[in-house]
């Protein structure tokens, strides 16, 4: 998966360019991330990137040339590896990120990520340039990268072959628009607190109902929202029904 990103700090990328999944899958070749700064395509002495906005107000914008100067050149950039990228824009005001989202984005053929800063860009720019603004969440942050950085994260684990077998386990068909089931490991006893007999009997068919039955609990008690837009199978269905009957009892 091609990434570009236009950013006013692409140092702070490293955070998932060189650690963890994110950082093998970048070694790996299977997530590509490249790198545009505004601040490159400013023409005056002070390398100014920042404007004042029209109306007055505190605060400052984007400034327009140099913004378009590196989204321009990261247009470029995905021409040359051969791709066709959606151009997000991060704001408050974007569609809002789930897991369904990020594996849409994972399919696009690249993407080019503009990751703001000060009070954000020209609404001209927006129309023009940016084919899709998205949201990591309802509250502001002081720039587009932290918000740019989750997206790519979340969007890489449903890159085919990032996710090693055991950095999968999550990632069982069950999760998908359920909460996660409870994890335990060494020590058995924790405080006097034991892992759950069933995980000890080595009876994987019994393990893996225990698991479904957790989570399809947890999202019934948690998020109950998640559970109306989605049917259970017979099995499912059964399993919350039992876990609804041990909790109520
Ligand atoms: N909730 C979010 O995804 C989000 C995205 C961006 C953001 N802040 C940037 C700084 C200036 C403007 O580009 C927007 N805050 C919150």
């Amino acid at each position: 998966m091609w990434i570009g990103v236009v950013s006013l700090f692409p140092e702070m990328f490293e955070a998932i360019t060189r650690h963890g999944v994110t950082g093998r899958a970048v070694e790996r070749g299977l997530l590509e991330l490249a790198f545009w700064n505004p601040r490159d395509y400013a023409t005056d002495r002070h390398r100014t990137v920042d404007d004042r906005p029209y109306g007055g107000g505190p605060g400052m914008l984007m400034k327009v040339d140099t913004l378009r100067g590196a989204l321009a050149a990261a247009r470029v950039g995905a021409e040359s590896a051969g791709r066709r990228p959606s151009v997000i824009y991060l704001s408050p005001q974007g569609r809002r990120l789930d897991q369904a989202g990020a594996r849409e984005l994972a399919t696009r053929d690249g993407l080019i990520v503009v990751a703001g800063r000060y009070e954000g860009i020209d609404e001209r720019v927006v129309e023009a340039d940016i084919d899709e603004e998205w949201s990591i969440g309802d509250y502001v942050l002081s720039g587009g990268e932290l918000p740019a950085m989750v997206m790519i994260d979340a969007l890489a684990r449903e890159v085919p072959g990032v996710l090693g077998h055991s950095d999968s386990a999550s990632e069982d068909s069950f999760a998908d628009g359920l909460l996660d089931c409870p994890h335990y490991t060494r020590p058995e006893v924790i405080d006097g607190h034991r892992v759950p007999d069933v995980l000890l009997s080595g009876n994987h068919e019994l393990i893996r109902r225990w698991r479904l039955k957790q989570s399809l609990g947890r999202t019934w008690l948690r998020r109950p929202d998640m559970l109306e837009s989605r049917t259970l199978d017979r099995e499912q269905r059964k399993l919350l029904d039992e876990f609804i009957d041990e909790h109520v009892a």
